[in-house]
């Protein structure tokens, strides 16, 4: 079946020129092929990729401009939305950070067969690595992650002061949206926007965008354990 590229600017207003297109295509034979070693992703089939993981990715640069921002994916797996973001947005600085080894070969892998450059993986927990690359960030960016109190409070140091923090989340986003009122202003965040999406192959999309009005409190981030203890609790 041919690609449909024309989908990424009627969809999502996106130019797309031809070496990009061609970095999707081994960005998704490579994933195909580490895939059967290393079982990176339920979804393979191409189309699905295409929609429910290129497409997906990209849902929330209709609400904010990428140029050329440094930015970090907490949580990055198989490289999303990081890759995505590396590959379309090419001027952006990006540091993709997991907790699993296995995720950041490859990570590596990937950068090193695309040649992407000023992208880096980092094996590490976000908890461990924001106290070091405290407010480095402008935009801390992560998907399908953790819950959302829980991913807030291992986002909230990375970001600069008047950074953003973008969570992209399905359509349970909504329900999570309740956790993020007492802890939000804990965590010196203002909520910018939820931002709803939907398209027959990309399914249901809520992107919330936060705001950090002032510098993070020392006692943030807690402990992983303590983290989810308490979310948790709030959210049972
Ligand atoms: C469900 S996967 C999502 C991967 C990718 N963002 C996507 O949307 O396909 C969650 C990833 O987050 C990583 N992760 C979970 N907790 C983490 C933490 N505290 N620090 C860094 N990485 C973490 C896991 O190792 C896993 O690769």
């Amino acid at each position: 079946m041919p690609i449909n590229w024309s989908v990424f600017k009627s969809i999502l207003n996106i130019d797309i020129n031809s070496s990009q297109q061609e970095q999707l295509l081994n960005f998704y034979e490579i994933l195909k092929q580490e895939n059967k070693k290393h079982n990176l992703t339920r979804v393979i089939n191409f189309e699905e990729v295409f929609y429910k993981h290129f497409l997906d990715c990209l849902v929330f640069t209709q609400n904010i401009k990428l140029n050329d921002q440094k930015i970090i994916d907490i949580g990055s797996g198989a490289g999303f939305p990081g890759i995505v973001l590396k590959i379309i947005f090419p001027n952006t600085k990006i540091t993709l950070l997991d907790s699993n080894n296995k995720k950041i070969s490859f990570l590596n892998k990937v950068i090193n067969d695309l040649k992407l450059v000023n992208i880096r993986a980092v094996h590490e927990r976000a908890e461990a690595l924001s106290r070091i690359e405290n407010e480095e960030y402008d935009i801390v960016i992560s998907r399908a992650v953790a819950y959302l109190d829980v991913i807030l409070e291992l986002s909230v140091r990375f970001a600069k002061k008047n950074g953003k923090i973008i969570l992209l989340k399905g359509p349970r986003g909504e329900q999570e949206l309740a956790s993020q009122v007492k802890l939000a202003p804990k965590l010196n965040l203002k909520l910018d926007d939820v931002s709803h999406f939907y398209h027959s192959e990309i399914g249901k999309r809520i992107n919330v965008f936060f705001t950090k009005v002032k510098e993070t409190p020392e006692l943030y981030p807690r402990e992983y354990a303590k983290i989810v203890k308490e979310s948790t609790k709030n959210n049972a």
